[in-house]
């Protein structure tokens, strides 16, 4: 590679922050200015430009930006400001960019395998340019974040997701894939814009469907056999049968099924700390989800596990959950519903009820929002859960910002500050009475990174339902029981590199002890000292370059 080239390819690239010996290392003389940054001081100039600017979009964009530019310094910066920026790299912000992704686009490293490409799929694999792939995150566009169909420019979640991995848990970027499948879109606003650069055709189904998405994952996991596929933002319907076909076949998993049960558990273990209990004592509460869809059945499948861990009964764990979708209260007679669904179907209530009349009928302690619907969570809601316990549970975690079923200020002026509350995008602390009221984000990212960088890295052969029960419970014991009692149910995001080591060893002796580990890379008691071996550091990749 000549030095122009090094200076210009974003994995090699230190910019104006390569020192003077690594710009004779590579024959630079004379393509820099004289003054080499520190890239303490290149932060300082990346986060004034970031400050000035108020729209969120372009915040992204800057970043964005960067990490075309200088992969090592984007995530320098990113890792070492991470709950700050992380709003700008992941939700909400990657929303807006996925709806904008057509009109704002410039190549990224990313692979698109589209239904003309039929025929070509292996060649499309093997264009990629690096030799190695641990992580792969793959995509239909088929439900973005509560944003419905986005068809070719889903690719932006991957690219988020992927971010996290490297900069939360310390994946190497140089072998992470971000892959967009385009099967074309439903999504009319988009087909309608002469700029959309997806596919412009309705949204292929049924067996054409199953049997092409088939076709690329097996098509990477022939050229990358150890890498780990994490399904993310497909429909429903899709979701839970791509995670049928592959999670016994291949290293794979749902993230919104399972790593969200995973998280969502973890909320509820601090939560019932918080009350001086366990989730087996979840047998006494009346949990309400709004929608029920991949994320609720993950969420049900992920709390079901843990109070069978302690000891109920699942045909009695199951009694404390409750559905309502578009179509109402997933109850008696309803003849509509999926297999996971009909797992959760009351036959003590009848189906199709509202929310609200859902609510006066079991009186909820609990309520879950899952529907991608703002506004569902109301005041009428919350006065019915208060009849029912003096402190109600209340998560709305549709995602981004514009989704969340209420707000965190609605919940604790409509409950005078009495509710333990979780989101699945950052709200702002709230203050009442001069007390800080605790606003958690309750989101996947605390366990994909560190699942996903644990399984790949001990080349696993499966993601388990005991690997996601213990990242849930080696995430919730990350929290003091002082901390739990004020509210708060997961450690603060400013240390999310720790959180994620410590749930990654977890998750590596949890698949030791299953057997899905054929080569151990070391002995048990090694694994935590191992791992931090093996997570990338970009201010040490910086100074190698
Ligand atoms: N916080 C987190 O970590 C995560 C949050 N989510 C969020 O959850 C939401 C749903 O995701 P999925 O379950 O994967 O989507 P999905 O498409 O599988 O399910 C959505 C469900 O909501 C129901 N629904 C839609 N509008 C409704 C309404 N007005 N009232 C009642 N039900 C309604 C649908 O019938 C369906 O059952 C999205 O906004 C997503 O961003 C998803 C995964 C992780
Ligand atoms: C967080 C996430 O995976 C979602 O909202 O889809
Ligand atoms: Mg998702």
């Amino acid at each position: 590679m000549s030095s122009m080239q090094v200076l210009h390819e974003p994995y090699q690239s230190a910019m104006e922050v390569f020192t003077p010996e690594q710009r004779t290392k590579h024959h630079m003389r004379g393509l820099l200015p004289a003054t080499p940054l520190s890239p303490e001081a290149f932060e300082k100039r990346i986060l004034a430009d970031f400050d000035a600017e108020t729209d969120p979009l372009k915040k992204f964009l800057i970043l964005s930006d960067l990490a075309d530019r200088s992969l090592h310094l984007y995530y320098y910066v990113i890792t070492r400001n991470f709950g700050k920026l992380n709003p700008f790299i992941y939700t909400p912000t990657v929303g807006l960019y996925c709806q904008k992704y057509h009109l704002c686009h410039r190549p990224k490293r990313v692979l698109y395998y589209t239904l003309r490409d039929e025929g070509h799929i292996d060649e499309i694999t093997s264009n990629w340019p690096q030799k190695e792939v641990d992580i792969v995150v793959m995509t239909d566009g088929g439900r973005i974040l509560g944003l419905g169909d986005q068809g070719a420019n889903g690719i932006g979640i991957p690219i988020g997701k992927l971010a996290l991995y490297c900069a939360a848990a310390g994946s190497d970027p140089e072998k992470v894939l971000p892959v967009q499948i385009d099967v074309g879109t439903s999504n009319m606003k988009l087909r309608d814009d002469p700029l959309y650069l997806g596919l412009n055709q309705d949204r292929l189904r049924g067996d054409a469907y199953y049997a092409f998405v088939g076709t690329v994952v097996e098509s990477i996991h022939k050229r990358w056999p150890k890498a780990l596929i994490q399904f993310e933002d497909f429909g429903m319907v899709n979701a839970l049968d791509l995670l049928d076909i592959w999670r016994n076949k291949i290293l794979s998993f749902n993230d919104d099924i399972q790593g969200t049960g995973a998280v969502t558990l973890a909320a509820l273990i601090n939560a019932c700390r918080a009350r001086g209990k366990t989730v087996k004592d979840l047998v006494n509460d009346r949990i309400l989800f709004a929608g029920a869809g991949s994320a609720a059945v993950g969420i049900a499948d992920a709390i079901v596990a843990g109070m069978v861990v302690e000891g109920v009964p699942k045909e009695e764990a199951v009694k404390s959950f409750f559905f309502v979708n578009t179509k109402g209260l997933v109850g008696k007679g309803r003849t509509d519903l999926n297999p996971s669904q009909i797992r959760y179907q009351r036959q003590d209530f009848p189906g199709g009820t509202d929310l609200i009349a859902t609510a006066k009928a079991i009186k909820p302690t609990i309520v879950i929002g899952v529907s991608g619907t703002p506004n569902q969570f109301t005041e009428e809601l919350v006065s019915i859960m208060k009849e029912n316990t003096p402190c109600p549970i209340i998560f709305p975690l549709s995602n981004p910002t514009s989704q969340a079923e209420c707000t965190a200020e609605q919940v604790f002026a409509w409950t005078g500050g009495k509710a333990v509350f979780a989101a699945g995008s950052p709200f702002a602390p709230v203050t009442k009475d001069g007390v800080t009221l605790h606003t958690n984000q309750c989101n996947n990212m605390y366990i994909f990174p560190a699942l996903g960088l644990a399984a790949a890295k001990v080349h696993a052969t499966r993601v388990t339902d005991r690997m996601l029960y213990r990242s849930a419970a080696a995430l919730a014991e990350q929290v003091s029981e002082e901390e739990v009692k004020k509210g708060i149910l997961f450690p603060p995001l400013s240390q999310i590199r720790d959180i994620s080591h410590k749930i990654a060893t977890a998750v590596v002796h949890e698949a030791m002890d299953e057997g899905v580990v054929p080569e151990p890379p070391c002995k048990k008691e090694e694994v935590h000292e191992w791992l931090r071996t093996q997570m990338y550091d970009p201010a040490k990749k910086l100074a190698e370059l």
